[in-house]
């Protein structure tokens, strides 16, 4: 498909100095014996969308939960290397998980509002965080739900189920309830592929608009929307990581034969 190579790259992030948010050194992770990341060396710019891709398997999802530590929770995995952010590795012992995963949040592929109001969704973290003042909640709760693009869709129902909203609505929800706990990055796993077209619109634009306040780890099947909407890709295969480069670089010109093969389509 060499059509790839004409991709319009538009709603990129002008030309600045961004400082680097993560830093990736010498990373290496095991599920037993399976070696599925090797020797990842990687550094994520602040406010920005860098994008994961590759083939099925070649480890973007295991990289990205190794940035909150979600991989903790995974019996026999190893890891080596380390990890900072903000220049702080959060792989230290005293590191405390659960306001690390408040400080880089998570949305997965498939939407997964809890069984409860889309009111307390996204009081949900809040709460589980402390606040208990209502008024205070009504106003994270409201915010929250603008920054992720629904309230207006949802503002005169907010203690109906979250589950009788549509897919593309419980997505952003669960952008919502990411963005209630202030996080300062939000790791994406294949986000809008379980949607509709105009909902995967949606939620590309709103990514556009939250990497001006939060920096974006998505991983990506879909070329054309890496190609859309990040500004950095990273290209893995068999859990190495083959080039790293401005999207825009990566897509037009890319240094290792097999970044050109895969975004030709030549194989994966
Ligand atoms: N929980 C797990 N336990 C054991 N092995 C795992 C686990 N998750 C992933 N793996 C293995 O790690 C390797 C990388 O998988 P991973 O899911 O990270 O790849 P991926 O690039 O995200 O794939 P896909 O695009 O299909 O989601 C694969 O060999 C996979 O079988």
């Amino acid at each position: 498909m060499d059509n790839k190579f004409e991709i319009k790259i538009y709603h990129k992030t002008e030309e600045v100095i961004l400082k680097d948010k993560i830093n990736v050194k010498n990373l290496n992770l095991y599920y037993g014996s399976n070696h599925a990341l090797k020797n990842i060396d990687l550094n994520i710019k602040e406010k920005s969308i860098t994008a994961l891709i590759g083939p099925s398997g070649c480890g973007k999802s295991t990289f990205l939960r190794t940035l909150n530590r979600m991989n903790d929770l995974i019996p026999e995995v190893k890891l080596t290397g380390t990890i900072k952010l903000d220049g702080e590795d959060i792989y230290d012992k005293r590191v405390n998980t659960t306001l690390l995963r408040k400080k880089v949040g998570m949305v997965f592929q498939q939407p997964n509002p809890f069984p409860m109001s889309i009111y307390d969704n996204v009081a949900y973290g809040p709460r589980l965080y402390g606040i208990k003042n209502k008024a205070k909640l009504d106003e994270i709760v409201e915010k929250s739900l603008r920054d992720a693009a629904l309230f207006e869709e949802v503002k005169g129902k907010l203690k109906k189920p979250a589950l009788g909203l549509s897919g593309g609505q419980q997505q952003r929800l669960c952008i919502a309830r990411a963005l209630a706990v202030e996080p300062e990055v939000l790791l994406m796993d294949e986000p809008t592929s379980a949607l509709d077209p105009i909902s995967t619109l949606k939620i590309e634009d709103l990514m556009l608009e939250l990497k001006k306040r939060y920096t974006l780890v998505i991983v990506t099947h879909n070329m054309q929307q890496a190609a859309r909407i990040s500004d950095y890709t990273a290209f893995f295969l068999m859990g190495e990581l083959v080039e790293y480069a401005s999207t825009d670089n990566l897509f037009t010109r890319p240094s290792d034969k097999r970044t050109e093969d895969y975004i030709t389509g030549r194989f994966g």
